[in-house]
């Protein structure tokens, strides 16, 4: 009873009060990352929006002690919008994912114009929200929402993020199988992008730069660019990674709540508008951010770079530069 009254006395915005939407919330990825938000105590409404089973979700995970309120909604009843109303924090994890022999850019056709509806509803419901981008490719979906909120004037370059997440999750996990520490305690950079060389790992950055072996180290680069292959493989047709991915999906989320709450030094690295190659005509960019009160707080640069690196960088923006012309060209052809 406590817990209820207390529940709807917390207006969002205050500190440790969030509203949070999920929108694809009863897919592969959206229902272990509704449960883990579920479980966040700075979450005080957790909004689940999917095509179907949204309210279902949503019933199951109301029965969980914690102090949010679930609400589950489909297309009925002007779901999107009531779902995205006064949202501090959007997840967007709707779109199909792939199947063995396809790249994520295979998806763009499906999923373009999933994320371009979801963001003109976000742009209209809640302008002001952090949205954080999960359906792939993230390398165009981010730029195709950018795209939307400009156009409808709502765009704020801190509040937009490509979720990146499972990259640096996959890349801790494994250096750390390869020099035997503790996963939990890694922290390799990877930026870039989030596909295959534009997912560009830091090693040299990491205090192993010396020690593991460079056919090693070039093994570990492989295999960390190409992680969400391994899953695909092994799943064989059912999907792509979903429960390392909500994983990944709860702990961005919830660096973005701390910074909202205005907690100090919160750091994840997140493909965003960025200006750090803005002059080579390449907009948008994973690096670590700091986040705040208002979104990034702070974009931080590469640092140093080993050459192989620098090399890796200049392969993953020829990419880059054309998934993302392909996320704003989408949008112009569908304004
Ligand atoms: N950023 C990243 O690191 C990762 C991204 N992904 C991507 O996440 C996306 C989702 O993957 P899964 O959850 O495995 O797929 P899924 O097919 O299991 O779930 C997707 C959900 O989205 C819903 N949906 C489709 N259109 C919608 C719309 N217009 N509005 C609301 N909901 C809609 C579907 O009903 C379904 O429940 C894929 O594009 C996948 O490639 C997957 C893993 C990692
Ligand atoms: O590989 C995929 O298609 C899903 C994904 O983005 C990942 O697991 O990194």
């Amino acid at each position: 009873m406590f817990s209820r009254i207390a529940a709807r006395n917390f207006s969002s915005s205050a500190a440790n009060a969030y509203k949070v939407s999920i929108l694809g919330a009863a897919g592969g990825i959206g229902q272990p990352l509704s449960l883990l938000l579920k479980l966040n105590g700075k979450v005080t409404d957790l909004s689940l929006y999917d095509l179907k089973l949204a309210k279902g979700v949503a019933a199951d995970l109301s029965h969980i002690p914690t102090k949010s309120v679930v609400h589950g909604f489909t297309l009925a009843d002007d779901g999107l919008s009531r779902a995205l109303q006064n949202a501090d924090v959007v997840l967007i994890p709707a779109g199909v994912p792939r199947k063995p022999g396809m790249t994520r850019d295979d998806l763009f056709n499906t999923n373009a114009s999933i994320v371009k509806g979801l963001a003109e509803a976000c742009a209209e419901n809640c302008p002001s929200a952090a949205i954080c981008v999960i359906s792939n490719p993230v390398n165009s979906t981010v730029p195709i929402v950018r795209e939307v909120l400009k156009r409808k004037g709502v765009f704020n370059p801190q509040k937009l993020f490509g979720v990146t997440t499972l990259d640096t999750l996959r890349a801790n996990r494994f250096i750390s199988e390869i020099v035997g520490s503790d996963p939990a305690r890694e922290d390799v950079s990877v930026v870039g992008g989030h596909s295959g060389v534009t997912i560009v790992p830091l090693i040299s950055q990491t205090q192993y730069s010396d020690t593991i072996p460079k056919e090693k180290a070039d093994a570990l680069i492989q295999r960390i660019q190409h992680g969400g292959d391994e899953v695909v493989k092994a799943k064989d047709g059912a999907g792509s990674a979903t429960l390392s991915m909500a994983q990944a999906g709860a702990r961005f989320a919830g660096s973005v709540l701390s910074g909202l709450a205005g907690e100090q030094d919160v750091l994840e690295a997140t493909y965003i508008d960025s200006p750090l190659f803005k002059d080579e005509g390449i907009e948008f960019f994973a690096s670590r951010v700091t986040l705040g009160p208002q979104g990034v707080k702070e974009i931080h640069g590469l640092g140093l770079l080993s050459v192989a690196e620098e090399d890796m960088i200049a392969t993953a923006k020829e990419t880059l530069r054309k998934n993302i012309k392909k996320g704003i060209d989408f949008v112009k052809a569908n304004a």
